[in-house]
């Protein structure tokens, strides 16, 4: 059984013993009360989380976030590189125009907070912001969530932590660094190729100039030094299983989603 069939017969259990009677409580006048569920928080993973999310979730669905782009600016001496030798990760720049895809988790309880507070703020520089997650695809849920856009929490790394190392002259300076870097979690070029093998297998069609050229460069810098694939990606993640509630993947037109009033065409979701 897998991380998420484990978890999706925990909260079925727990959703099926709610409807017990004995498992209601009851009022003062004997009327009977839905046992409160906690609350769910959703969290928009844009990086490493969208591929390797570490914590339980009830549901994952990929959409995006407006008003920020995605670069490879944050170092990292704890995941993916030293602090000899940082590694380059994943944050998110505000940029008016821009737009992030990633995909949201639905979360209950403290545990998987608790979690990301270690991984991504004690051990990363990360800090949380709230902004509007927009599904890609609409979908009907228990929590009455139907495609509309919703508030999420981001973990994002701005210029003001001590791991910051922002842009370069050249993007080939943040590849070499990439292809040179590896940490506790693995080497940085699984990090970056990983992340660019979800866009394209989950949203495809989606743009995202700044990692896709990084891909490009990485790949023929490890043709360069001869270095094998199989030396630098790691061992496989586990399956996470995204938008239940789509029967098939739709590819995603980019350039119209990137112009999408705020008001959006609730056909269509984007
Ligand atoms: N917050 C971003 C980036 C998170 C991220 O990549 N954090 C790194 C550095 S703290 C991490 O957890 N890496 C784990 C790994 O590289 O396996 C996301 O939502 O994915």
């Amino acid at each position: 059984m897998d991380f998420e069939d484990h978890n999706m017969d925990f909260f079925g259990l727990w959703a099926q013993r709610l409807r017990e009677p004995e498992r209601r409580r009851h009022s003062a006048v004997g009327e009977q009360e839905q046992v409160p569920s906690p609350p769910a928080v959703w969290v928009f993973g844009y990086g490493s989380l969208c591929w390797y999310p570490g914590f339980e979730y009830t549901k994952c669905i990929t959409g995006y976030i407006r008003g920020y782009t995605r670069k490879f600016w944050q170092g990292n001496t704890t995941h993916r590189g030293t602090p000899d030798k940082p590694g380059r990760v994943a944050t998110l720049i505000e940029d008016k125009e821009g737009l992030t895809w990633g995909c949201a988790y639905r979360i209950t309880g403290d545990t998987a907070l608790q979690y990301l507070k270690n991984r991504e703020c004690t051990l990363g520089g990360y800090v949380t912001i709230d902004t509007k997650f927009f599904p890609r695809i609409a979908f009907e849920d228990s929590d009455g969530v139907n495609g509309e856009a919703f508030e999420v929490t981001v973990y994002i790394a701005t210029d003001k932590n001590e791991h910051w190392l922002g842009d370069e002259q050249c993007v080939h300076h943040i590849a070499n660094q990439i292809v040179e870097s590896r940490g506790p979690s693995g080497h940085n070029v699984e990090y970056l190729l990983r992340l660019a093998r979800f866009m394209r297998d989950e949203i495809p069609g989606a743009d995202d100039e700044h990692l896709f050229t990084l891909e490009q460069l990485v790949h023929e810098k490890l043709k360069v030094k001869n270095i094998p694939l199989d030396e630098v990606m790691g061992v496989s993640p586990q399956r996470i299983r995204r938008d239940s509630h789509e029967l098939r993947r739709q590819p995603t037109t980019f350039e119209f989603a990137s112009r999408v009033p705020e008001t959006k065409l609730r056909c269509l979701n984007i």
